[in-house]
Formats: structure tokens, C-alpha cells, sequence
């Protein structure tokens, strides 16, 4: 069987007790990185919570890193029960970078977890099984190190909802580069998803890119390092998100370009974060 057969679940696959019993003393963090999310991000964190940290220990803490934001999303998710920490302020002795992957980075030094699950801020139809899904292949196959979802991305949500027309980065971008120079990830569904699951001791080894490309390269970088068979992916169902102008896309679409053809040894100098094991 190919890694796909081996290597693709459903998030139903465990039920809540099974994992809880799976879980036996790992910890686990949900990490929220959030940029001016404060319409979403009270939603996110509080049914989240209810869910997996009041009506079932699955979660030991929910931590939302408030990545410079300008708006009341530090102390939204505060009220809905986070941990909000301030990316710049996190280690300020490791100087402050703008950026999603720069929270996620610096995530690490504020959060305890064994396993790191990260979740976007800006979800707006998604449900609590994300997280379970995304931790049934870790806390089950410990050769497992790095778990990606997966889901139908319609354009809009609700009733404005267009079926598979989301995802515009991850299709015209993402996906090409991966044809071309990473043929080997070609089975993961959606590479730049933001709902993954990580073993601590495997993201402190990574180099992780300051802006949009951490998801790339955590792939990329994955699978040089632990080999193809670290790597599972998670059908997650349906998720609709905040969709950004095609402008601003233009710019995650550079980052991750430049990433990947930094990997390969290619284009511009792009400035990483070192893996946080020595720092910490
Ligand atoms: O400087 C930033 C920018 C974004 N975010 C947060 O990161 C999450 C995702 O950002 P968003 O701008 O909504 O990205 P998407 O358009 O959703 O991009 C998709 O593709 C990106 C590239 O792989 C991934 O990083 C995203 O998680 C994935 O959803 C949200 O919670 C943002 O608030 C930050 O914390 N800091
Ligand atoms: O993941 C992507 O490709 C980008 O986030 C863009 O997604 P969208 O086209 O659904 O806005």
C-alpha cells in the first residue's frame, strides 16, 4: 500500500473516550494564532473549550498567540478563557518578527504541551472535531510526528457557500510547487491547511519561516527529516474561512514560493527562525 492508503484517516475514526484513554500523561496545547480575529476568535476559543477542556480532558490548555493585532482580540479570547500571550512580547530577548509563523514559533516558549495542535482564528463553519481528528493518528501511531487536515473548502460560508471553489493559494500556488519540486508530498490534500497537529520534540527541530510558509516547510522539512511515513493527514469534513482579497493572497503566495525554493536550493536568501531547541 501507498502512503496515502497507510496514511489518510477520518476524523471519526476515535471516539472522545478512546483518545482521552489514548492520551494516558501526554499534554496536549491548542495554539491559536490570531491577527485581528476578534469577531471569530471568542467563538473559536469558547466552543473549543467547552468542548475539550470543560466537558472532556483532551485538552490541558488552549493559548492564543495575539500576533500584533489592532483590534480586541487579546482580550476576546481572554474572556472566552485563553491564554493570550503577545507574540512580540514572548522572549523579547529573541527580537519580535511580523507574521503567522513567527507566533507559531514563538508559541513554543509559552506553551507545554508534548503534542502542539494549531488552529486558525478565522474559521467561521467548522466544529470542535477538529481537534480530536487532528490528534487520533498521534496519540494512536507513535510513528506519527506531524498531522495534516484536510477538508472541502467551499468559497463563502452559509447560504453564499460555493462547494470546492475555496483553497485559491493551495491550488494554483501550493500545489504546482509541490508537483514540481516536492512531488513526494503530491497525497496531501491540503498542504497549506492551518488545522495541524505536531509532536513538540519534532517542531523545535524545524526551521520555521516568519510569515505564510510555515506550513510548507514544516511539510517539506517533515519529510526530509522523519521520512513520508511522520506524516498523516485527517479528513476533517467541511471549513469555511474569513477569505482574503486575491491582492493579499499575492503576497502569502511569494512567501511560500520563496520558501520553496529556498528548500531547493534556489532564489533569494529567506529569513527563518532556527529550530527553538536550543533557545528554550
Ligand atoms: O501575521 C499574521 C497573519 C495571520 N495570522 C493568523 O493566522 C491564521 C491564518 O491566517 P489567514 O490570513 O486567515 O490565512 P489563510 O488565508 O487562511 O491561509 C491559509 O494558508 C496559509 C499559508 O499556508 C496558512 O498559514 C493558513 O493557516 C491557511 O488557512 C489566522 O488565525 C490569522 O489571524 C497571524 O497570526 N499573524
Ligand atoms: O489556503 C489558501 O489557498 C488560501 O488561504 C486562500 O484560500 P481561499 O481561496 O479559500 O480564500
Amino acid at each position: 500500500m501507498g502512503w496515502s492508503e497507510c496514511n489518510t484517516h477520518h476524523w471519526d475514526e476515535w471516539t472522545l473516550a478512546d483518545l482521552v484513554t489514548a492520551k494516558a500523561a501526554c499534554t496536549v496545547s491548542l495554539v491559536v494564532p490570531a491577527r485581528n480575529e476578534a469577531a471569530t476568535v471568542g467563538d473559536v476559543v469558547s466552543r473549543v473549550r467547552e468542548a475539550l477542556v470543560d466537558t472532556v480532558a483532551l485538552l490541558d490548555e488552549i493559548v492564543v498567540i495575539d500576533s500584533d493585532s489592532t483590534d480586541d482580540t487579546y482580550d476576546v479570547a481572554t474572556d472566552a478563557g485563553a491564554v493570550v500571550h503577545r507574540s512580540a512580547e514572548i522572549r523579547p530577548d529573541l527580537g519580535t518578527e511580523p507574521g503567522k509563523g513567527e507566533a507559531m514559533w514563538k508559541a513554543q516558549f509559552v506553551t507545554s504541551g508534548d503534542v502542539l495542535v494549531f488552529m486558525d482564528a478565522d474559521l467561521l463553519d467548522w466544529d470542535t472535531h477538529f481537534v480530536p481528528g487532528l490528534l487520533g493518528p498521534l496519540l494512536t501511531r507513535p510513528e506519527v510526528e506531524l498531522v495534516k487536515g484536510f477538508y472541502e473548502r467551499p468559497m463563502g460560508s452559509g447560504a453564499d457557500a460555493v462547494p470546492f471553489e475555496g483553497g485559491r493559494v493551495t491550488e494554483l500556488v501550493a500545489r504546482p510547487l509541490i508537483a514540481l519540486l516536492f512531488p513526494e508530498l503530491g497525497g496531501l490534500h491540503q498542504p497549506l491547511a492551518g488545522e495541524w497537529a505536531v509532536r513538540r520534540s519534532l517542531f523545535e527541530r524545524l526551521s520555521v519561516p516568519h510569515g505564510y510558509a510555515v506550513e510548507l516547510a514544516a511539510l517539506v522539512d517533515t519529510e526530509r527529516s522523519r521520512g513520508l511515513d511522520a506524516i498523516a493527514q485527517v479528513d476533517l469534513g467541511t471549513r469555511a474561512h474569513r477569505h482574503q482579497s486575491l491582492r493579499d493572497l499575492s503576497g502569502m503566495a511569494t512567501q511560500i514560493m520563496a520558501a520553496a525554493l529556498a528548500r531547493v536550493g534556489a532564489g533569494p536568501e529567506v529569513a527563518e527562525r532556527p529550530p527553538a531547541v536550543g533557545l528554550r
